[in-house]
């Protein structure tokens, strides 16, 4: 029997039957379609502008490296004018990042991009396995995915950037879609399929998307940096086929630290109906970005942006997320950081009642004070530097 060709070109033998279409096409189409769609993307939400810096968040897993692989192509294939860097967070994990990191180090040198790498420890005085001791493993990944997004904001920072891009796919964009709907949590519900996200949450469902939770409702993020998903409609299997089929080098191991039971319940549901119909997936993201969150919603839930009375990020809390569960860390209850806002301030007054938890008095509120903000006691008294001010201290503590 003659080869099946390429349904594209005509030519050649078809290798694959693509994921999102069904279509049966050989190797080199699909790399050109896969590319020319993340183009389309890049370029129909206008995400870039010509001279931008860009932090490619690198994780060492399938999708960076394959983001990394294909941002580097576009950008020299259609002139983008961007300058490319890549930027990995070192969470702190014995045995798994630290081996992802070597994988990103080889990339470094693969695409000849510069490096910048960001540790938990020197941010947050935290790494994830001192906080996994601390916490034990069942919460563990919405510390993790907090304290991920505001490291990456501030790597970006310091590397002088105007824009991260993350290897967010379809699969996790509708997974977070359909987590959001069974948490009814509406703030991010709207948010969570915008491409380019600027501000607190961002929209982005936090922690890994490939299995960790995250995120509570709090901010925890908002630095002015865009951050945007080129591969928003990209769907998970053609990433791995892409970095199958080009032999890309990339880190395959899954995190030590338990993925999220929830998460992994929409996932097996999302993969359930997308064998069944596999535009399922591109289906729900246009229902998440449809749906409009009127604004008297909006009010009555009492989701409004601030600056975060310690660290001065934008938060959609008085104090952000980051803060709020450093400060659960810091006074030896973290679970006070899990959860949201009403719930936290339940606990709090529980600990209070029950007399395990003693709020800080005047003079006894250095600890509070988040390390990687940079605000010294001194400082912080004065109230000079990150917008903190002793004022906002005293209420914070009272
Ligand atoms: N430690 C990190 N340092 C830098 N960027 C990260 C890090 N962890 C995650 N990211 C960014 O967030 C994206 C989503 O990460 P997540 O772990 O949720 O998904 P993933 O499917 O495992 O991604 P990947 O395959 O790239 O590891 C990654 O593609 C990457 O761009």
């Amino acid at each position: 029997m003659a080869p099946k060709l390429c349904l594209i070109c005509q030519k050649e033998r078809a290798v694959l039957k693509r994921p999102k279409t069904g279509q049966s096409i050989c190797r080199s189409c699909f790399f050109h379609v896969f590319e020319t769609e993340v183009h389309h993307t890049i370029t129909s939400s206008n995400l870039f502008r010509r001279g931008d810096r860009v932090a490619i968040g690198a994780s060492g897993g399938k999708d960076s490296t394959v983001l990394a692989h294909v941002m580097k192509t576009l950008n020299e294939r259609y002139d983008y004018g961007l300058e490319l860097f890549l930027l990995s967070i070192d969470e702190g994990i014995t045995g798994y990042r630290d081996d992802s990191l070597e994988t990103v180090k080889r990339n470094q040198q693969q695409y000849q991009l510069p490096l910048k790498v960001l540790g938990y420890g020197e941010l947050y005085g935290w790494t994830m396995d001192d906080i996994v001791k601390s916490v034990g493993r069942k919460n563990n990944c919405t510390f993790c995915g907090v304290f991920r997004r505001q490291a990456l904001d501030r790597g970006a920072a310091s590397l002088g950037v105007d824009h991260i891009v993350t290897g967010h796919n379809a699969d996790d964009i509708a997974e977070t879609v359909l987590m959001n709907v069974l948490r009814g949590d509406i703030s991010r519900l709207e948010r969570c399929t915008e491409i380019v996200t600027k501000g607190p949450d961002g929209g982005e469902e936090s922690g890994h998307a490939g299995g960790c939770g995250g995120g509570g409702r709090s901010g925890g993020g908002g630095s002015g940096i865009r951050r945007s998903k080129p591969f928003k409609y990209a769907y998970e299997k053609e990433i791995v086929m892409y970095a199958y089929f080009k032999k890309l080098d990339y880190f395959s191991t899954e995190c030590i630290y338990s993925p999220n039971a929830y998460r992994g319940y929409a996932r097996t549901f999302l993969k359930d109906l997308e064998s069944i119909r596999p535009s399922s997936i591109v289906d729900i993201i246009q229902s998440g970005e449809n749906l409009v969150v009127s604004s008297e919603v909006k009010r009555a839930k009492g989701i409004e942006l601030q600056n975060c009375q310690r660290c001065g990020y934008i938060s959609s809390n008085r104090i952000c997320k980051a803060c709020v569960l450093l400060e659960g860390l810091e006074r030896g209850t973290p679970s006070l950081g899990i959860g949201s806002e009403k719930s936290r301030k339940v606990k709090e007054i529980r600990a209070r009642n029950a007399g395990t938890e003693q709020v800080a008095a005047d003079g006894d509120d250095e600890r509070r004070i988040p390390q990687w903000t940079g605000v010294e006691r001194s400082d912080e008294v004065s109230g000079t530097r990150n917008g903190y001010t002793a004022a906002a201290s005293a209420a914070v503590t009272s």
